[in-house]
């Protein structure tokens, strides 16, 4: 329906995608270009939303990103923070591989893309584009990270072990990926923008929810 309105009115359309549109064989990074293969019903209808806007013909932006995180709300590095709290010991996965993105600095990048969009009509910029912080990690290494940033930082935790363990040792409903890394060449070429290491932006909110 949004869609279908900024085809109507010439609107631009904005839509944050995911990682888990993909199935997550293989260790090099995506493009976006690359065959998709959802293993999930959250990729597939992630998947779908994606085809719909495409087909609408409106000028769309489609940022793929991964593994968000804010200072307000709920995510994996303030649940790792909680249980480091509570417990001596944390199993977390090391073998699904990605990038811990802000959700402040996507709002940066599509506040960029939208002004270069809006102001260079004729580049037609309209497209898919896979928005994430630079390096990778496994979930293991960014709940290690946070953890030591928290100490850093001055907190208490009780957590002395965390231990590495397959995907396998974690049976959920829903099947993740293992590799969710994607490649954001095109987004830095064509909007000429850089992408800091996921540290960064994780400190930062470190930073913002204990300092
Ligand atoms: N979290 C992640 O790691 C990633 C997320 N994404 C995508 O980013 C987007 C946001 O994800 P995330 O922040 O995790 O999701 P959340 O569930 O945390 O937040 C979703 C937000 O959308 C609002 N919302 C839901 N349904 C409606 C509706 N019908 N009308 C108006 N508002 C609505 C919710 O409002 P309320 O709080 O009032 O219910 C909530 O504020 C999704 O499209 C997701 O696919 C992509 C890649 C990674
Ligand atoms: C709590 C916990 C989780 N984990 C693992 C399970 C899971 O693979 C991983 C992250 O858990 P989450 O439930 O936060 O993951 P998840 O909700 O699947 O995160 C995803 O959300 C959707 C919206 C996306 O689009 C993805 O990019 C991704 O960010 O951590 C551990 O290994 N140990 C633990 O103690």
């Amino acid at each position: 329906m949004l869609a279908r309105c900024a085809a109507e009115t010439g609107a631009w359309l904005v839509h944050y995608s995911t990682d888990y549109v993909f199935d997550g064989s293989g260790e090099t990074a995506r493009d976006e270009e690359a065959a998709t293969g959802p293993l999930s019903v959250y990729g597939q209808t992630k998947l779908e939303g994606e085809a719909l806007i495409r087909a609408s013909g409106c000028r769309h932006l489609i940022l793929r990103t991964s593994w968000v995180y804010a200072a307000r709300g709920g995510n994996f590095a303030k649940t790792m923070l909680r249980l480091a709290a509570e417990r001596e010991r944390l199993t977390v996965i090391d073998d699904q591989i990605g990038a811990p993105t802000g959700a402040d600095l996507l709002a940066d990048l599509t506040a960029q893309m939208v002004r270069t969009a809006v102001a260079q009509p004729d580049l037609d910029l309209s497209g898919t584009y896979h928005a994430v912080a630079g390096g990778q990690t496994s979930w293991h290494g960014y709940a290690s990270f946070v953890v030591e940033q928290a100490r850093r930082l001055g907190r208490d935790l009780k957590v002395q072990t965390i231990d590495p363990v397959p995907t396998t040792a974690f049976p959920a409903p829903a099947k993740r990926p293992l590799n969710s890394r994607l490649d954001t060449t095109k987004l830095q070429a064509t909007f000429g923008l850089y992408l800091p290491p996921w540290q960064q932006g994780v400190e930062r909110m470190l930073t913002e929810i204990l300092g």
